[in-house]
């Protein structure tokens, strides 16, 4: 059972909660760079549902979260300083969502490309996708400084297409969050979302096409051929 009518010419993933669980890292390291303002530290759930909006957004969101005001200047200050502390130990806690190197896999014998489209900085995106193999099978890798507005906004899937020579119309996009089935929508790209990722909705909130239990689930719903 699929709602894709035709197989993807390329399928783009989210990088946090969809192909990675990276949220012990983030919290250690969120929670080291808050300790340092003083700030109290957050538990594992809650670091979920402050993660998919960007660095940032990210510091934004801890300090909404404790009701403390931030500055445009300090968070730019705090968010250095929390990717600074998190790059280095991006892999100690993280690990594979289950089926991650499947579905990236599955994705390939099918003849269509593969890429990463995720708000983090391309940095560490592109560290951690080397450190778990998955470096060499992205056609595309897209971070969150690559330039355009971040994901809610459509524009790095749009980029994500236009690198790889297709209509955004012909990519399918899987994520985990509102901000990913937001920025497909805008982009009017097809969006499968994860049942469990990292947000506070439930997932038949979301608004994607599909539903996954699991990242390699996408297999079952991708028609298996690649038009040209
Ligand atoms: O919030 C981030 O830094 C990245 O999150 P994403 O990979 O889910 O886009
Ligand atoms: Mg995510």
């Amino acid at each position: 059972m699929t709602v894709l009518s035709r197989m993807p010419k390329a399928v783009l993933f989210d990088l946090d909660g969809t192909l990675i669980d990276s949220a012990p890292d983030i919290r250690e390291a969120l929670n080291e760079t808050l300790a340092m303002e003083g700030v109290a530290p957050f538990d594992l759930q809650t670091v979920k549902h402050l993660v998919g909006g960007g660095v940032q957004v990210l510091i934004e969101r801890a300090f909404r979260r404790r009701g403390l005001p931030l500055s445009p200047q300090d968070c730019e200050r705090i968010a250095a300083r929390f990717v600074a502390t998190y790059e280095p130990r991006a892999t100690k806690l993280t690990d594979l969502t289950p089926g991650a190197r499947e579905a990236v896999d599955g994705v390939k014998a099918l003849g269509a490309k593969t890429g990463v489209v995720t708000n983090k900085p391309e940095a560490a995106t592109r560290a951690i996708l080397a450190h778990y193999g998955l470096a060499d099978p992205m056609d595309i890798v897209i971070g969150g400084d690559a330039g355009p507005k971040k994901k809610p906004a459509p524009d790095l899937l749009l980029l994500a297409a236009k690198q790889l020579g297709f209509d955004p119309a012909e990519c399918l996009f899987v994520g985990d969050s509102e901000n990913d089935v937001e920025a497909a929508k805008a982009a009017f790209m097809p969006v499968a979302a994860l049942e469990n990722g990292y947000t506070a909705l439930a997932s038949s909130d979301l608004g994607a096409d599909i539903l996954l239990s699991r990242v390699d689930d996408l297999l079952r719903h991708l028609p298996q051929k690649v038009s040209s």
